[in-house]
């Protein structure tokens, strides 16, 4: 979910195990020109869900952390491009931590029906979440830094060395 801190956390993981990092979200503003928030409010919420499916799938792996937007689960064919090349893991949030961290959510440019509320799209997702997670991390209650650490000990031991 947004939120959850795959982007803050990613960086750290990436630090702490000497891999490189990308930010899928970032990877479809430079394609797209425009920010995340303007594909949102010109073309729709699908619009955004259909460039995130094209560019997760070009995404290659390597040695590197790889952050993807919250939304990277409505598309089962980045899901399987991204599980072949590593280990998927999900940040998971409560609702409560959720709403405290968001804020003011409606100008994040999250993908999802304007109607449909927070609690709703937590629910929705969290099914996609566990179906293809390999690692799943409580975010909640620890700080980005413990967050790292725990996905570091839950990683196979090929991941952690390197
Ligand atoms: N474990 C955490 N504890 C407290 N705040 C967090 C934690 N993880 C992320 N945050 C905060 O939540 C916000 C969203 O984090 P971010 O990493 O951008 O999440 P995502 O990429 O999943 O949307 C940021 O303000 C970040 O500092
Ligand atoms: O969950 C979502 O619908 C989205 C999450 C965002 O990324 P973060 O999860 O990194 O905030 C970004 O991809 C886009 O605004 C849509
Ligand atoms: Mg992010």
């Amino acid at each position: 979910m947004p939120g959850s801190g795959k982007s803050t956390v990613g960086v750290l993981l990436a630090k702490s195990l000497a891999l490189g990092f990308v930010d899928t979200d970032l990877l479809i503003q430079q394609s797209e020109g425009r920010t995340l928030q303007a594909i949102v409010d010109t073309e729709g919420y699908q619009a955004l869900r259909r460039i995130e499916e094209r560019v997760l799938c070009e995404v290659s792996g390597g040695h590197r952390v790889i952050s993807t937007g919250g939304s990277a689960v409505y598309s089962e064919r980045a899901m399987a491009h991204l599980s072949a090349l590593g280990v998927v893991v999900f940040l998971e949030v409560t609702l409560p931590t959720l709403r405290q961290r968001l804020g003011d959510f409606s100008l994040r440019g999250i993908s999802k029906p304007p109607e449909q509320s927070l609690e709703a799209l937590l629910d929705e997702r969290n099914h996609l979440y566990r179906r293809y997670a390999d690692l799943t991390i409580v975010s909640d209650g620890r700080s980005q830094h413990e967050v790292c650490e725990a996905i570091v000990a839950g990683l196979p031991e090929e991941w952690r060395t390197s």
